[in-house]
């Protein structure tokens, strides 16, 4: 009998064997959740110049010193200064320039009173905004008095404070969040370097499957795995292509794989890996000469990779039948997991998200194992020699010393699909367990 792998001797294999995508440049909303593989180096300071953070009055210090409502500091107004402006008006001694919010500061201020230090041009109390420009020019000409003394550079914002041109804004490895592409953005990057989203083709195989959507004949049931694998392939971070299911017919899958192998940086299959008549996926890709004239076994090593698909039993419950490989021209990664659709799902979290992971240049490991306290009205028994991993509810701690909670979801048996969609968890139960008491430590691996 052949041997019997582990989860991690299994999850070893695949990633040993997963070279990380090429880089290429992309164009920054296209490159977001992707790796940078560059330092991205700043080119110009930011910001470029001294600007204003207020709507006020760019003053000079000495002209408004001492002022307050009482006695304010009269000065004349000798234009505005809105963002984007280029033709700067100097202010000179009793004088000021009315300034918005991003304004670069003009020759000759060096602070910005706040609009609401101000009697705002009206000649009456302090006031609380501007009025429209297009509406009117109360403010903008004529005289402003000014409530209170400012600070040499106070709300100025100054050239270089956010950063400095030659420094590294991000370092090759980051990965590209919202806040990230912001300030790639910012510093005038349009484009960057990054290793690429994956494209997984995700194929369903079984005469049995009919589309959601369409009416059921006898023995029929509707295809759920390849709707679960390819959302949880673009949860994952891939762009997916879900190929509707194939019949249990080995040429035809053969020909469909082939077709998609273009377009495919991994495919994923479901069903057809066990010991059955008709386990078609089996029958396709086990044959010596899996689309690239080698040999299935691995006579044919390059890389330490393979060519070809090796099937294998795993110590684990559900998800015990599983296929990995190298095919094709370009010896694509596929990963054929079991049908049943809780032993396909758990198989996509354990194996195939760090897969794609792994070709992002992600660290594989996405999900975080915490430790929680069983909630349940009696033990758990598990199958001792297997890993098992069963659906559960966790509840966090309250207090971030202590473990939360788990309540398992549902049984064990890798058919129930309602009681998965109740989940937000899996829980771990190592090989050596086979009972749990209501009360023990379990590890969780929280899912959302
Ligand atoms: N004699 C044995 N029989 C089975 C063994 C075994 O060791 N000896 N292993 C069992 C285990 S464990 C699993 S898991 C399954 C794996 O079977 P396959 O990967 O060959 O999957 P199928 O036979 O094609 O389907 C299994 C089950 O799942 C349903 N299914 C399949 N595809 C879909 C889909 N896209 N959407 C919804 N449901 C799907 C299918 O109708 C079957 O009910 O083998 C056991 N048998
Ligand atoms: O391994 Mo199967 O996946 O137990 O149902």
């Amino acid at each position: 009998m052949s041997k019997t792998w582990s989860v991690d001797e299994h999850l070893e294999d695949i990633l040993r064997s997963i070279r990380p995508m090429e880089p290429i440049e992309l164009k920054l909303l296209d490159a977001q959740g992707c790796v940078l593989v560059e330092d991205v180096i700043v080119p110009g300071a930011l910001p470029p110049f001294d600007n204003s953070s207020m709507d006020g009055y760019a003053v000079r210090i000495a002209d408004v010193e001492g002022a307050s409502e009482e006695f304010p500091a009269v000065l004349t107004v000798i234009g505005d200064v809105a963002a984007g402006s280029d033709d700067l008006p100097t202010v000179a001694g009793g004088q000021t320039a009315r300034i918005m919010t991003g304004a670069p500061l003009p020759p000759g201020a060096e602070a910005v009173v706040p609009v609401e230090w101000t009697d705002g041009g009206t000649g009456g109390g302090p006031a609380d905004s501007m009025p429209a420009r297009s509406t009117s020019l109360v403010g903008a000409l004529g005289e402003v008095r000014v409530h209170r003394p400012v600070t040499a550079r106070q709300h100025v914002r100054a050239q270089g404070s956010d950063v400095q041109p030659g420094t590294v804004a991000l370092t090759a490895g980051t990965v590209l969040g919202p806040p990230q592409i912001g300030l790639l953005a910012a510093i005038g990057r349009g484009s960057v370097t990054v290793r690429p989203r994956p494209r997984v083709v995700v194929l369903s195989t079984g005469s049995e499957l009919v589309p959601p959507g369409e009416p059921l004949g006898p023995g029929q049931i509707h295809d759920s795995n390849s709707f679960v694998l390819t959302a949880a392939a673009r949860d994952a971070g891939a762009i997916a292509y879900r190929v509707g299911a194939v019949a249990d017919d080995a040429e035809g899958l053969r020909a469909t794989i082939e077709d998609q192998l273009i377009r495919a940086d991994l495919v994923v299959t479901s069903g057809g890996v066990s010991v059955g008549a008709y386990d078609v996926v089996k029958e396709a890709l086990s044959r010596v000469d899996t689309f690239s004239g080698r040999d299935a076994h691995g006579d044919q090593e390059t890389d330490g990779a393979r060519d070809g698909v090796e099937f294998r039993r795993l110590a684990m419950q559900p998800g015990k039948p599983q296929g990995f490989g190298l095919i094709g021209p370009e010896r694509t990664p596929i990963l054929t997991l079991p049908g049943n659709p809780v032993s396909a799902y758990v198989s996509f979290e354990l194996f195939v998200s760090p897969a794609l992971r792994a070709l992002m240049g992600h660290d594989p490991a996405r999900r975080k194992a915490v430790p929680a306290r069983l909630e349940s009205d009696s033990a758990l028994s598990s199958p001792e020699g297997k890993r098992q991993f069963l659906r559960g509810y966790y509840t966090p701690p309250e207090k971030s010393d202590t473990p939360g909670t788990v309540r398992p979801v549902g049984g064990a048996s890798s058919h129930l699909i309602a009681a998965l969609a109740q989940a937000n968890a899996l829980i771990d139960i190592p090989e050596k367990t086979s009972e749990i008491a209501p009360g023990e430590e379990v590890t969780v691996v929280p899912l959302d």
